[in-house]
């Protein structure tokens, strides 16, 4: 089997005498996304925080393209192509949805645009812009204020902005939240073609999403994963269907 793409080895976090992460091992393979679920409170962000860098875990590991990266901050791993989109927007609000995609490029810019010369640099910023805002459907909405955007287009931007960086994998924090029927429909057929390109760890808690898009799903339960596996499996494995699906036994 083709090596994983990314994965985290016994990870293990407490905030005082609260375990949120439990000795968590998970993988993302080439070309999958894999879903983690959980009811609210499990640990999911908490996660995702320490394999995208933003938190440090007591012990366990975290390895991106085959580099032990569990020192490494955020920058560092988002250039090494880890993308990311955020539950809560990073967006600048007052700036043009074509400036945040920008500014995302350039973020991602500590090697590939380093060379240029100032005004080639803005130009090939700009492009790496507008190709990613062309891929979400944005393009049309370049030169609007960010917070004119309604929710569902700064979601899309979100993705946009993720996507200058030429992701090797992608983190994505509940990117369905807020988006109405149509929305949601859209982004899913995006993100089933975007995994080619990079697999997707995929936190969601709208469950059509989740059984449409997932080649494997991780349930989460007060910081232990309790189970791994297809659609299928998650959707009739008693333990979850008790803990999270809410039902009886
Ligand atoms: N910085 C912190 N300090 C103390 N406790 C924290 C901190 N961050 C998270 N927690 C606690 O850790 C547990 C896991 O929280 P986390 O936000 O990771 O869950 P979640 O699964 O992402 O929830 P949700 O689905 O509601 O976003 C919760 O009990 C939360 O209160």
């Amino acid at each position: 089997m083709t090596d994983p793409v990314l994965y985290v080895r016994n990870i293990t976090k407490s905030f005082g005498a609260l375990k949120a992460s439990d000795d968590v091992s998970l993988d993302l393979r080439p070309g999958e996304i894999h879903a983690l679920i959980g009811p609210n409170g499990a640990g999911k962000s908490t996660l995702i925080q320490q394999i995208s860098g933003g938190l440090q875990p007591d012990s366990g590991t975290v390895h991106f393209l085959g580099q032990d990266v569990t020192a490494l901050g955020t920058a560092q791993r988002a250039r090494m192509g880890l993308g990311r989109t955020f539950q809560i927007s990073a967006l600048a609000m007052e700036d043009t949805v074509l400036q945040n995609a920008m500014l995302g490029a350039l973020g991602a810019s500590g090697r590939p645009f380093r060379f240029f010369r100032p005004v080639l640099q803005e130009k090939a910023l700009r492009q790496v812009a507008e190709t990613a805002l062309d891929r979400v459907g944005l393009l049309d909405h370049a030169a609007i204020r960010t917070s004119d955007l309604s929710h569902g287009q700064r979601r899309q931007l979100e993705v946009a902005v993720a996507l200058t960086l030429s992701p090797r994998a992608f983190i994505m924090d509940e990117p369905m939240a807020g988006l109405g029927a149509s929305g949601s429909r859209r982004l899913t057929a995006f993100l089933d073609e975007l995994r080619h390109e990079a697999p997707i760890l995929l936190v969601e808690h709208d469950m059509d999403a989740v059984f449409a898009l997932a080649d494997r799903i991780s349930v989460l339960v007060y910081g232990k994963v309790i189970a791994t596996g297809s659609v299928d499996e998650i959707r009739n494995h008693a333990e979850v269907r008790r803990a999270y699906l809410g039902e009886d036994a």
